[in-house]
C-alpha cells in the first residue's frame, strides 16, 4: 500500500492506495465520526461495492443510510443535491456524521458539495471507484455541482478527511472508463513529470490491463503530484490552474456533446490535443513533442476528434465562462514541452485561428 499526504496544517489528509482496502477499512478513517454517516452512490456502482460498503460500516458500528443517484452527468446537479440534503435531515446527520462518496468523480463532486454545505460542513471522506476519481477527482477538494450554463459553476473547495482508493475496485471498470481516466493520468506527465510520461510509453498496455504493480505505480504518482501542487495553492491562485491543461477547451467539448457523447476524460483527451496543438502555432512548443503526446493518447485509444454536435461560436462561448478567464481574457495551460507548462493570455484570434467551424 502506497499512502500519500496532502499538507494542508490542520486539514493534512492521507490518501491511502492499494489492493482489497475497503475491508480495512477501519484503519484509514478518522476518528471521532458519530455514528449516523451517509453514503452516496450511484445506480451502477451501488449493485457491484454497495451492500459490501454498508456491512463493512455496520460492523464498525456505523448507522449508515445509503442514496443511490442515477449514474451519469445529470446527477451533478442542484436538484440532484437537494435530493441529498433531504436525506441527510431524515437519517439526522449531525455535524460529526461522515459523508462517504462511493463512486466516480460524479458522485464525489456531488458528495462532496453536500459535506461542504450541509450544517456548514461535515466530514468527507473519498472511496473513489473509476480511475479518473482516483487519480484526480478524489484529491484536493474541488466539488461542485453544474449549473445549466456551465460545468462546475457552483461549488466550493472543501477538502475530504480521507482518500481510500482502493484499486480492486477498477476490476469491473468498463473499458471506455479506464480509457477516460487515463486521459487525467497522461495530463500528469505533460504538466509536470516528463520521467512519468516516458514510464506511461513503456508500460501503457500493462495499466490498461490493470497490472497491480503498475497501476499501484501510477494512481501513486498521480496522488503525489496532484497532493504537491494542491499543498501549494490549494485555491488555485497561481499553481493549481496548471491542473486545468486540457480543460478550456475540454468542458466545451464535453458540453457540447451533451456530457454523453464524449465524456470527461474523453473530452479532455481533445482538450489536450488542441491545446498543444494552439501552443505549437504560438510557436512554443517543439513538433516532436506534440508528436509523443499524440501518439500516447491515440495508442490508449483516445478518439481526438470533435464531437458532431461541434459549433465553433458555441465552444467559444463556452471557453469565456472558463473559471481562468478574467474579464474578457481568456488564459489557457499551454505546453512547452512534455513535463512544463506555463499560463498564457490568448487572443480571440488565435483561438479562432485554431478552432475548426464545423
Ligand atoms: N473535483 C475534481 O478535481 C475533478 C477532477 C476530474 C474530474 N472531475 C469530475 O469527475 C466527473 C467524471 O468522473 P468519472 O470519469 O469518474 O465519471 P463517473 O463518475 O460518471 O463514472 C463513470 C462511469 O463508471 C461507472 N463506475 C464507476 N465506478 C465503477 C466501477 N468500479 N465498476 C463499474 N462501473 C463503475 C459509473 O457508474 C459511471 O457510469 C466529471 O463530472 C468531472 O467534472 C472532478
Ligand atoms: O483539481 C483541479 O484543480 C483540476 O482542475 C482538476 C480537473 O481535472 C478537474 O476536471 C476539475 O474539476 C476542473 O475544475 P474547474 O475549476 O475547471 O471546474
Ligand atoms: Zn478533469
Amino acid at each position: 500500500m502506497n499512502t500519500v499526504t496532502v499538507a494542508l496544517g490542520r486539514r493534512n489528509y492521507k490518501i491511502f492506495i492499494g489492493r482489497d482496502l475497503l475491508a480495512r477499512l477501519e484503519e484509514f478513517l478518522p476518528r471521532e465520526l458519530s455514528s449516523r454517516c451517509l453514503v452516496v452512490t450511484d445506480d451502477n456502482v451501488d449493485p457491484i461495492y454497495g451492500q459490501r460498503l454498508i456491512n463493512v460500516l455496520k460492523s464498525l458500528g456505523f448507522r449508515p443510510a445509503k442514496v443511490v443517484v442515477p449514474a451519469g452527468e445529470a446527477s451533478k446537479s442542484l436538484a440532484g443535491a437537494e435530493a441529498l440534503y433531504d436525506r441527510a435531515f431524515e437519517h439526522g446527520l449531525d455535524r460529526r456524521s461522515p459523508i462517504i462518496a462511493l463512486g466516480g468523480g460524479v458522485v464525489g463532486d456531488l458528495a462532496g458539495f453536500i459535506a461542504a454545505t450541509y450544517m456548514r460542513g461535515v466530514p468527507f471522506i473519498q472511496i473513489p471507484t473509476t480511475l479518473l476519481a482516483q487519480v484526480d477527482s478524489s484529491v484536493g477538494g474541488k466539488v461542485a455541482v453544474n449549473h445549466p450554463r456551465g460545468k462546475n459553476i457552483i461549488g466550493a473547495f472543501y477538502q475530504p478527511s480521507a482518500v481510500i482508493s482502493d484499486l480492486s475496485l477498477l476490476d469491473t471498470l468498463p473499458v471506455r472508463e479506464m480509457r477516460s481516466g487515463m486521459a487525467e493520468v497522461i495530463k500528469y506527465g505533460v504538466i509536470w513529470d516528463d520521467a512519468f510520461f516516458q514510464y506511461l510509453e513503456s508500460n501503457l498496455d500493462a495499466a490498461m490491463g490493470l497490472d497491480s504493480r503498475v497501476m499501484q505505480a501510477v494512481v501513486a504518482r498521480c496522488c503525489e503530484i496532484k497532493a504537491g501542487i494542491v499543498a501549494e495553492d490549494e485555491r488555485e491562485s497561481g499553481l493549481r490552474a496548471i491542473l486545468n491543461y486540457g480543460h478550456t477547451i475540454g468542458h466545451a467539448v464535453e458540453s457540447l456533446g451533451g456530457y454523453h457523447l464524449k465524456n470527461h476524460g474523453e473530452a479532455v483527451a481533445v482538450g489536450m490535443v488542441m491545446e498543444a496543438v494552439l501552443a505549437r502555432q504560438m510557436g512554443q512548443l517543439d513538433v516532436k513533442e506534440l508528436e509523443r503526446l499524440m501518439a500516447l493518447i491515440q495508442k490508449v485509444p483516445l478518439d481526438i476528434s470533435l464531437p458532431g454536435e461541434w459549433h465553433k461560436q458555441q465552444a467559444i462561448e463556452l471557453m469565456r465562462q472558463d473559471k481562468k478567464a478574467v474579464g474578457n481574457e481568456m488564459f489557457f495551460v499551454l505546453p512547452e514541452c512534455i513535463g512544463r507548462v506555463h499560463i498564457k493570455k490568448v487572443s480571440d484570434q488565435q483561438l479562432d485561428d485554431l478552432l475548426p467551424v464545423e
